[in-house]
């Protein structure tokens, strides 16, 4: 059976090529670096090194690659494929839709039968949904009834942490030992082939948030807080006991939360928090925050991993003080070579983050939560400038 994977980068290859390969699906990347696209080809295979002591490697096989841009190759291929999976960026998603909708429109004109599974392994909720939203009005009305009865979009939730990396061989891979991949089994098709190692849940909603309520928002405040003090990597930011507390207490607030609304064990829940905690500081691993902390437009706004649990919490009578300070340090996110952070900057320059809070983060000026988030704003900016002046 055929997998078509778009987007051949780090968790492309670091993790949803390999669990499908090791499933025995032949995996083809649709990819845009051609040198890699050469090599996958040519090779038809590449190698995964755990970050462990051990540094185990092995060989993800039965993989080849096309370009994006090589549109009726790639149509060929989702015409024969029984799964597309999706490693490109949520804010990308829009960008492969037409070549997933030519795919479409070819296969039903060759009235394949069976079933094709479209799942977008991105940091996003309803990632395959939101991926729908991008194909399905690239397709006729008649094609879209056909497609419905034949294809399908599950959610899924994917965590790995893989770094950014170089290495002599451009497409070996390193990545941390941990994987969990959770998908919406409502949502397959009879004729799924399943994948080795995947979870299926009957409701994907606890998953997906637990994940990026934890994994993602944890994560991202060691990025933004730690980029305030100066660290360059996560590794170094971990190493601050002050900034792991203050980490902790900001997964303490989303895991308040998330326990109460979808009854995770609180206890297994800490225990969750604590493997993450030691998954950030992983010696084998190097994390640059701006990696971590990228896209801050994104990871700002109203459905991601800051705002998203920090209005929930409000309305469950959860107090966040610690998510507060994290948001707070978001707004103050610097990388002159992360075109959001650069927007970002620019337009609390220009309009005051106020107006950023309201119209990005979609939280009015009525709400309480706007107020307290201007203070702890304006508290961190003050304390960073206090300390800029001891120092
Ligand atoms: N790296 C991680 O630790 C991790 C873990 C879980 C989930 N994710 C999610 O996985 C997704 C990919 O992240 P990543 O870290 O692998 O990023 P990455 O930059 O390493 O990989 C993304 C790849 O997508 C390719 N791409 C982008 N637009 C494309 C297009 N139009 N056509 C074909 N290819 C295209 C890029 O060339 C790149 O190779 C993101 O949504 C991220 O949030 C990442
Ligand atoms: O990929 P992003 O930008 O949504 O988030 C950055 C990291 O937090 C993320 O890639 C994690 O490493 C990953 O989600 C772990 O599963």
């Amino acid at each position: 059976m055929k997998a078509v994977h778009f987007g051949a980068g780090n968790i492309g290859r670091g993790f949803i090529g390999h669990m499908l390969s090791a499933s025995d699906y032949e995996v083809c990347f649709v990819a845009r670096n051609q040198k890699q696209i050469a090599l996958l080809q040519k090779r038809q295979e590449y190698p995964i090194t755990l970050a462990n002591d051990e540094q185990d490697t092995t060989l993800v096989s039965n993989v080849t690659a096309i370009s994006i841009h090589e549109e009726e190759h790639v149509a060929a291929e989702i015409a024969s494929a029984a799964i597309i999976t999706t490693a490109v960026g949520v804010n990308a998603l829009k960008d492969i839709a037409r070549s997933i909708a030519q795919g479409i429109s070819l296969r039903l004109q060759q009235k394949v039968s069976q079933p094709l599974h479209i799942i977008a392994c991105e940091n996003a909720i309803a990632g395959s949904t939101r991926l729908k939203k991008h194909v399905y009005p690239l397709l006729s009305e008649a094609e879209r009834q056909q497609a419905d009865t034949c294809i399908s979009f599950p959610n899924a939730a994917v965590d790995r942490i893989v770094p950014l990396q170089k290495h002599q061989d451009p497409l070996q891979v390193t990545v941390e030992p941990f994987f969990e991949w959770v998908i919406h089994r409502p949502a397959l098709l009879e004729g799924f082939r399943e994948i080795k190692g995947v979870h299926y849940v009957d409701s994907l909603e606890p998953y997906i948030e637990r994940k990026m309520f934890t994994v993602n928002t944890g994560h991202c405040c060691a990025a933004y807080l730690g980029s305030l003090q100066g660290f360059t990597t996560i590794r170094q930011a971990m190493k601050d006991p002050q900034l792991v507390s203050q980490v902790r207490q900001v997964m303490n607030e989303t895991g308040q939360l998330i326990t109460t609304k979808h009854g995770f064990n609180a206890k297994q829940h800490q225990q969750y928090i604590d493997a993450i905690l030691a998954r950030f500081a992983n010696p084998h691993l190097s994390d640059k925050v701006t990696r971590v902390g990228r896209s801050p437009l994104r990871k700002l706004s109203p459905n991601d991993r800051l705002v998203r649990p920090l209005l929930q919490a409000y309305d469950a009578g959860i107090e966040t003080p610690g998510l507060q300070a994290a948001i707070a340090a978001a707004l103050m996110f610097h990388d002159p070579a992360d075109k959001e952070a650069v927007a970002l900057q620019q337009r609390i320059a220009e309009h005051g983050v106020s107006k950023v809070i309201h119209e990005h983060m979609g939280i009015h000026p009525d709400h309480p939560v706007h107020k307290q988030l201007l203070a702890a704003y304006e508290e961190l900016k003050s304390h960073t400038a206090d300390e800029i002046i001891a120092t």
